[in-house]
């Protein structure tokens, strides 16, 4: 089915019924409290508008109902972690919170967050255990690693990845997390510090449908948007191409930046040009401005963009997928080459846009 914008089909309720079912069979705690909102189709409810949350065709149902009143934890308090962790507390979940860097901790606290010492804890604690970790490694070993998160889990409870990963490290921990008899859901997003910050994410899961559904309200506090696509490796897969495609973007408007300055055009002007034609994405609009000052306030953390695991991730990690589907993909591999002089140049934890630096040291070396 394509992945259009659809208005809800009647049999809304009887998904919602089977979700129930299924939720009072793995999560009875929590399936006492669930209360699907039934879907409306009145046309003085817009399905499409800024305020309002946007579904797609594959998500099982357009709406969700108000409550999730189970207890939700939250590991990896980082760029993104931190305001939606902040999100879940003030639209009043019930949130238990652990970081690496306990300090990360203390604001959600205040917020009223609960704190555990350790990922086992958090998710024994918590009926639902969410993930935002830097790379694969970091979110196998908060999972699957001592006084992980696998060891404080068990039936009737769910653990929802949201870190951007590849499809096998997705699927290892699916496995630990299945052998201990809970859901897994992997839920990577699109979208970066400001979405997150405006619970506007666009979630890209898949794995147990039935954790799906029962997260689903958590997920639309989070976010604008969500996806469901199925099989666990899905979402991270859908991840990879859209930030393979980014990356090639914001490569590609580097290079018109600079061109434009090297002609004596003005580079504040090609922004503006650009936002208003068909190339435009918010993306040029919000990073462009400041590129063009040099300046790189970190939404994006460079060093995600091209992370170093065994040789792979964010990018190099697409170019990974697409070449196990023998799909040539130059375009990203060139952009590539850019993020790593970029790392090797030590903007890792500036934003990616700072990619356009190593362009910059490229044209000084020729010249
Ligand atoms: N920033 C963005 O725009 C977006 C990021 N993402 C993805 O979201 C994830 C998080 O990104 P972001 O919040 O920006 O990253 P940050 O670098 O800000 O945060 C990373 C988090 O991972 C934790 N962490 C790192 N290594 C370890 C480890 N070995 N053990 C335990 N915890 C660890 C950090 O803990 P500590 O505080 O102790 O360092 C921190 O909580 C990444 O996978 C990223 O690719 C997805 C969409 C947008
Ligand atoms: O993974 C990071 C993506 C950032 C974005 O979607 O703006």
């Amino acid at each position: 089915m394509p992945s259009t914008l659809l208005a809800k089909p009647n049999i809304n309720n009887l998904l919602s019924s089977t979700a129930m079912a299924l939720c009072s069979a793995f999560c009875p705690r929590i399936s006492a409290n669930f209360r699907p909102k039934p879907f409306s189709s009145s046309p003085s409810k817009p399905l499409l508008s800024l305020s309002f949350k946007v579904f797609s065709s594959q998500a099982t149902d357009a709406s969700s109902q108000d409550k999730f009143s189970g207890r939700v934890g939250f590991l990896g308090l980082g760029i993104m972690g931190s305001p939606m962790a902040q999100n879940l507390i003030k639209a009043g979940c019930d949130v238990i919170v652990w970081n690496r860097t306990k300090s990360k901790c203390d604001p959600l606290i205040s917020l009223g967050a609960k704190y555990s010492s350790s990922p086992e804890e958090v998710a024994a604690n918590c009926d639902v255990t969410f993930a935002m970790l830097a790379d694969p490694e970091s979110a196998i070993d908060v999972a699957c690693g001592k006084n992980g998160a696998v060891s404080g889990m068990g039936p009737g409870k769910g653990y929802v990845d949201i870190s951007t990963v590849d499809v096998a490290t997705s699927k290892l921990i699916n496995e630990h997390i299945k052998a201990r008899g809970a859901l897994f859901l992997e839920a990577p997003v699109s979208g970066s510090k400001k979405p997150a910050e405006d619970g506007q994410l666009i979630f890209l899961t898949a794995g147990d449908r039935s954790l799906y559904e029962l997260v689903s309200p958590l997920l639309d506090i989070l976010g604008k948007s969500r996806f469901y696509l199925g099989e666990v490796g899905n979402g991270a897969a859908m991840k990879l191409v859209v930030n393979m495609i980014m990356g090639s973007m914001m490569a590609s408007f580097s290079e018109g930046i600079l061109l434009s300055k090297k002609v004596g055009l003005d580079p504040s002007v090609l922004v503006e040009v650009v936002s208003q034609g068909a190339i435009s994405a918010p993306m040029y609009s919000l990073k462009g401005p400041s590129m063009v000052k040099s300046q790189y306030p970190t939404a994006f953390p460079l060093k995600h963009q091209q992370k170093k695991l065994m040789l792979t991730q964010d990018l190099r990690l697409a170019l990974g997928l697409a070449e196990s589907v023998s799909q040539s993909t130059p375009i990203a591999a060139a952009a590539n080459e850019l993020y790593k002089v970029a790392k090797s140049y030590g903007l890792s934890d500036e934003d990616f846009s700072a990619v356009i630096e190593a362009l910059k040291a490229k044209s000084q070396d020729t010249a």
